[in-house]
């Protein structure tokens, strides 16, 4: 198992949000968030990744494998699409895989300042970060807003024959169906029960 949590409680602001969530995610395999808005898909993604502490419950995934991908791009504007992917790859002691430019469209936008990009090609170069940091368990925000449904099932593509296939995992918060081979968690199950101060507010 390369992620698993127990009986997680997430609280966002000093209010309860969710309780008992109890999770897998097998090497090899995705598991896609689902949920309404504000249910609290993000501030599990990130209490995973250790950006928030959990209110109670286990975490079980080895920090040294998890990259998180939040909704921002983390694309630097003055750097070109190659500066980009070099200067991820450096971070993490990496080079950049030629397959990386085919794989998120990038070989034509190759010279071109970040900054210059449209919305979904910016995505796409943020995503590329995927395929060139390699680490096995990815924690997906929303990954493919901004990206047309080639784009979109350019990178399902990706996590499945790439990713997955190689023995990585991901947890994908999405609103959009991926078209990949994947379980389904949604979070409404797990809404934390409003505390006494909650509902006495609710009175006022
Ligand atoms: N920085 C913050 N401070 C206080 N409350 C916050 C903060 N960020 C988010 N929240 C609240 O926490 C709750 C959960 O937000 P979260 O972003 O985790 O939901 P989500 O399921 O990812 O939503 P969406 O589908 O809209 O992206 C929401 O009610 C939101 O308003």
């Amino acid at each position: 198992m390369t992620l698993s949590v127990r009986n997680l409680t997430i609280s966002r602001g000093g209010l309860p949000l969710l309780e008992c969530v109890s999770i897998d995610v097998p090497a090899g395999e995705a598991l896609i968030l689902r949920g309404p808005n504000g249910v609290g898909k993000t501030s599990l993604l990130r209490t995973l990744a250790g950006l928030q502490e959990a209110e109670a419950g286990e975490i079980d995934a080895d920090p040294d494998e998890l990259l998180y991908a939040s909704h921002a791009d983390g694309v630097k504007s003055q750097l070109t699409v190659v500066e980009n992917l070099t200067f991820w790859a450096e971070v993490y002691g990496q080079t950049v895989p030629e397959e990386v430019y085919e794989h998120f469209e990038l070989a034509d936008l190759k010279s071109r300042l970040a900054g210059t990009l449209s919305a979904g090609q910016k995505r796409r170069l943020g995503l590329a970060r995927l395929g060139v940091i390699n680490r096995k368990v990815l924690l997906l925000d929303e990954p493919t807003v901004s990206l047309d449904q080639v784009s979109v099932k350019r990178f399902a593509s990706f996590l499945q024959t790439t990713h997955l296939a190689a023995g990585g995992s991901a947890l994908i918060a999405t609103h959009i169906d991926l078209g990949l081979d994947a379980p389904t968690y949604d979070l409404s199950q797990n809404i934390a029960a409003p505390t006494p101060l909650d509902q006495d507010e609710a009175f006022l």
